[in-house]
């Protein structure tokens, strides 16, 4: 189970969160600008709050006082918002970034549910938007990651390939059971892919 209790100051307003995800698909649903990915960055480790709790398990990542745990060690997977593959690698070496070993097999299933087995040797700028997504994903799997995020992961897509990513996200969840934390401000995607919806507004989560 993920927690999160957390404050931190922003430019506008000071965010001040709480909530658990256990494992299931959480939405965070809110305007541009409400806090969103600050709180992804936050569980991820890419930022600190000024003050509260972040834990995943018996693992705290984030605690008033304490050294914050260093990104490398929290196990988080993080699909940034435009994806970014690493132009200069193949597809097979972007997906290996960051596992313990280059062995394929281990992501065999992962490859398989994403449908991305043919694309190995291919480079970034040789596959469409959707395969990059695809790619996207699958990296951010392979390192077999305790908590998901997921920032506007499908928003880039257009509509069949995303109802599609969909399907596969939520059977990567059923394979893997773990937290993921998404964001989405497509209220259709939210109703489909979410066990529960947070809504947030100027870094205050409101009941919707
Ligand atoms: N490190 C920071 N220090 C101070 N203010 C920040 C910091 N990072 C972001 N902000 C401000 O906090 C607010 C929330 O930003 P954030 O990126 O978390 O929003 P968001 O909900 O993810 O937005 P979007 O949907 O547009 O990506 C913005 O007004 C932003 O300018």
């Amino acid at each position: 189970m993920l927690e999160v209790h957390i404050q931190k100051k922003l430019t506008h307003f000071t965010l001040d969160v709480q909530f658990v995800v256990r494992d299931e698909i959480v939405v965070l649903f809110g305007p541009s600008g409400s806090g969103k990915t600050t709180v992804l960055n936050s569980v991820a480790g890419l930022v600190h709050p000024d003050s509260g709790r972040i834990q995943l398990h018996d693992m705290v990542f984030f605690a008033t006082g304490q050294k914050p745990m260093p990104t490398r060690k929290r196990k988080v997977g993080y699909l940034f918002q435009d994806y970014a593959l690493f132009p200069h690698m193949s597809v097979k070496e972007n997906i290996g970034y960051g596992m313990q070993s280059n062995d394929m097999s281990d992501v065999q299933a992962i490859l398989d549910v994403l449908g991305i087995q043919h694309l190995l040797t291919a480079y970034p700028h040789e596959i469409s938007g959707g395969e990059k997504q695809r790619v996207a994903l699958a990296r951010a799997l392979a390192t077999k990651p305790d908590v998901l995020l997921l920032d506007e992961p499908l928003s880039a897509l257009d509509e069949a390939t995303r109802l599609r990513c969909q399907d596969e996200l939520l059977e990567l969840h059923r394979m893997w059971k773990i937290p993921i934390l998404l964001v989405t401000h497509d209220t259709a995607e939210a109703a489909k892919l979410s066990d529960r919806i947070l809504s947030i507004d100027r870094g205050v989560l409101t009941p919707l």
